[in-house]
């Protein structure tokens, strides 16, 4: 399925093209330019190019890091991936062949891979774009062409006993091609979904679930194989206040190795930018619920964008349209067509596109309760191969509605139900048979086969990413997390609102204290409630935002860009002076108003618990972030911890009266150290009026009613900075815990009578 006509790879031949530099063997026949040169680029690395007469076009395929080759032909094969098959095929497709020439090419192609290779082995772990780019050169990353293969899928759900509830996938075979777009069609329910994902070896793991069958790229099993594969997902997750620009600069900059100078990096961005139609929007942010950014469409295509950076050979994509308008949706598929012209694999799953967009598919799977109902080319072929069934799609029909409605349950009534599931049966065994009868529809091109074991070597060394050191990561996260933050108006606005006016509210109910025996509950009180006050706010801030980050930082992290450690500590650093500066609000207004202990470096202790106490619960929203499964789940989980702090926040249990097998928790409550410290900044020294001989005279008395006597505010601040450390040491424990776990692909075997007899549940 290797679409010659659509194999271009302009940039590289141009690149390459301009960097010509010592021509070391040229000739080949009478043709002016000559058939065959070979000679070194400026960098050193060594370019062949075939132009056999009459054929004007150049195609180039990626070469190992120091082999970069040029061909064309009249029946263009796919291009070759090694000197050794690249021989063979200029020998049987050069129209007039100069054996003598191309022979003599080989050989010296041989001899100077074998040169090479030895250079290469010192180099290993660098790209082909590895190399310092000069200013104003283009950066050229080439696509390797790739063929993924699957044979006999099987994918059975089963229930807590082991009894297999639903075949999800049932022994699904077939092929997808570079410079192919490949669409997954079917109902809702189909196994689309379930089928891509096993395709891009991420179906999430469980343990009712079991996956057999053969999944290989070029020949190789997917397992051992070094290619890079894209998945752009349903769900587009982003950092709101990036621009669409500063997403993928920030992208590029953590993923594409470091020898890239800013100038290639920038250049690379904005060629980005262009091929997914996104250069209007470069600059808008990319938004969320509560402030709007890019449209749907754009963030979809932004999406394929962050995928691009690394140059996957093959894409695949959930469902890329849907939520979209048609307008929108028919700008994404274009866009995936194109990269399946420019060499990519495409895969997409979609539902029901309209006509327009079903005319860009090349080849079509329809799947039915995960079963093949068809698969093969997706114009002519497939109306074909059904009216040859008869079922003839009737005239001006959009193709793709037609094969909806042929191939889905009407549960309409129960005689229709079954009617339909017969149809669709007899579909899939039909299939089935025909599929047994001819053997695979295109079975993999001799040239896959051809493919030297060492260029695996050099596709890993091309793609594998160079990952940066941790200060390079840090600044690039501390950036991002700073944008994040600063920019974030709306939120902050919101923050600062609430903690000025429940200062206000707390301010006007302790209106003045004064020194009179009442005034010391109320003091305690104000205290209790402003250490509520300031965990809560920054605990339900950190837990609203953080499920969703928490999802963006895993999908990063699975593509290898960067460590947790310098993510986490980046989100720190950014957050600090933003998250320090609403307590600072709160103090600044209710300090004054309700006359707590009236010096300025009280004021400034008051203020600085306060500020350690929002980092420890906003720490704690990072823990409750990274265990609860939604952010609704985190909302739910968050507050209840927090209510138990709280009941053993000092205030409302004394710590001395806390029941043997509860002691542990005021240890370790930051509700209960806030107030332990406020109370101690408050009270130490404080004298109270005396009218009764039983009144407390002053606040030590107090102090040690609470049991804080003899205690001082540093020992209470450092345990509250112990409590975020290990708050945020969780976290982190956490976050690296839960990776994503993807579901083992057994080798093929055979189904059970007992499983086969719940086929299509
Ligand atoms: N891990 C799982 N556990 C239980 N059921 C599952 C699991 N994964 C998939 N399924 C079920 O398998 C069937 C196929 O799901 P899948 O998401 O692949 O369908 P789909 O064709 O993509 O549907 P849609 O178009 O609605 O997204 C559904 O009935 C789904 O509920």
């Amino acid at each position: 399925m290797m679409g010659g006509k659509r194999h271009n790879l302009e940039g590289g031949r141009r690149a390459g093209a301009e960097r010509r530099g010592r021509v070391i063997f040229s000739g080949g026949g009478p043709s002016s330019p000559p058939l065959l040169n070979l000679f070194f680029t400026k960098q050193g690395r060594l370019f062949l190019d075939c132009l056999p007469p009459g054929y004007p076009s150049l195609r180039c395929v990626s070469l190992p890091p120091h082999l970069f080759c040029f061909c064309t032909s009249s029946t263009p094969p796919p291009p070759p991936p090694s000197l050794c098959s690249l021989c063979v095929w200029g020998l049987s497709n050069m129209v007039p062949p100069n054996v003598a020439t191309i022979m003599a090419a080989g050989v010296a192609a041989l001899t100077l891979r074998f040169v090479s290779k030895r250079k290469a082995k010192s180099d290993h772990g660098e790209r082909v774009e590895d190399e310092e780019l000069e200013d104003g050169e283009s950066p050229t990353v080439g696509v390797v062409p790739v063929t993924v293969a699957w044979d006999r899928i099987e994918c059975i759900l089963r229930d807590k006993r082991g009894n297999v509830i639903k075949r999800l996938l049932q022994g699904v075979s077939g092929e997808a091609k570079a410079g192919k777009l490949l669409a997954i069609m079917g109902p809702s329910g189909s196994g689309k979904t379930t089928l891509l994902n096993v395709l891009a070896g991420q179906l999430a793991a469980s343990p009712r679930l079991r996956l057999t069958g053969s999944l290989s790229i070029n020949g190789r099993p997917f397992s051992k194989s070094k290619h890079r594969v894209a998945y752009v997902r349903q769900e587009d997750l982003f950092f709101s206040q990036l621009t669409v620009r500063e997403t993928l600069a920030l992208a590029a900059e953590l993923q594409l190795p470091k020898t890239w100078k800013p100038n290639a990096r920038e250049r690379y961005v904005q060629e980005l930018l262009y091929r997914l139609g996104l250069v209007s929007c470069a600059d808008t942010i990319v938004g969320d619920a509560k402030v709007r950014g890019i449209s749907g469409g754009e963030k979809k295509r932004l999406s394929i964008a962050c995928e691009l950076i690394a140059s996957p050979s093959i894409i695949f994509a959930d469902e890329p349209t849907t939520g979209l308008d048609a307008f929108q949706a028919e700008r994404v598929m274009e866009t995936l067509r194109k990269l399946a012209e420019e060499g990519h694999t495409v895969v997409c799953s979609i539902h029901q596109p309209r006509g327009s967009i079903y005319s860009k598919f090349d080849d079509l799977i329809l799947l039915s309760s995960g079963a093949v109902v068809y698969a093969g080319p997706a114009a002519d072929h497939a109306l074909k191969y059904f009216a040859d069934l008869g079922h003839k799609c009737p005239e001006h029909t959009n193709p793709a509605e037609y094969f909806a409605d042929l191939i889905s349950i009407d549960y309409s009534s129960s005689d229709n139900e079954i009617a339909a599931r017969k149809k669709v049966a007899d579909l899939v065994e039909a299939f089935a048979s025909k599929q047994k009868k001819i053997g695979r529809d295109n079975p993999l091109t001799a040239l896959d086969l051809l493919m030297d074991p060492d260029d695996e070597k050099f596709i890993h060394d091309t793609v594998v990413s160079n990952r940066s050191g941790f200060l390079w990561q840090f600044q690039m996260l501390l950036r991002r997390a700073w944008r994040q933050t600063t920019r974030d108006k709306s939120t902050n606005r919101v923050r600062g609102t609430m903690s000025i006016t429940s200062a206000l509210i707390f301010g006007s109910i302790f209106w003045r204290m004064g020194r009179s025996q009442t005034s010391i509950q109320d003091r305690m009180g104000l205290l209790q409630v402003a250490a509520i006050n300031t965990a809560m706010s920054a605990l339900t801030k950190t837990v609203n935002v953080f499920p969703k980050e928490r999802a963006i930082v895993q999908r990063e992290q699975a593509k290898g860009s960067y460590s947790l450690a310098p993510y986490l500590i980046a989100k720190l650093v950014a957050e600090a002076p933003v998250s320090a500066a609403f307590p600072l609000m709160f103090g600044a207004v209710v300090y004054p108003m309700t006359r707590l202990n009236p010096s300025l470096q009280r004021f400034l202790t008051f203020s600085g618990v306060m500020t350690v106490e929002a980092f420890a619960a906003s720490a704690m929203g990072l823990t409750v972030g990274a265990i609860a499964p939604t952010t609704e789940a985190a909302l739910a989980l968050g507050p209840s911890l927090m209510t138990v702090f709280i009941v053993f926040g000092g205030y409302y249990v004394n710590s001395d009266n806390t029941p043997t097998i509860f002691r542990w928790i005021p240890k370790v409550s930051l509700i209960r150290w806030a107030f332990q410290a406020l109370s101690i900044n408050e009270f130490k020294g404080l004298t109270f009026d005396v009218k009764n001989s039983f009144d407390l005279q002053d606040g030590d008395q107090v102090l040690e009613r609470l049991s804080f006597g003899g205690k001082n505010v540093q020992n209470a601040v450092n345990q509250e900075l112990r409590i975020a450390l290990f708050w945020y040491w969780l976290t982190y424990v956490l976050l690296k815990r839960n990776k994503a776990k993807f579901q083992v692909l057994e080798a093929p075997s055979k189904v059970t009578p007992h499983e086969l007899a719940v086929e299509d549940v």
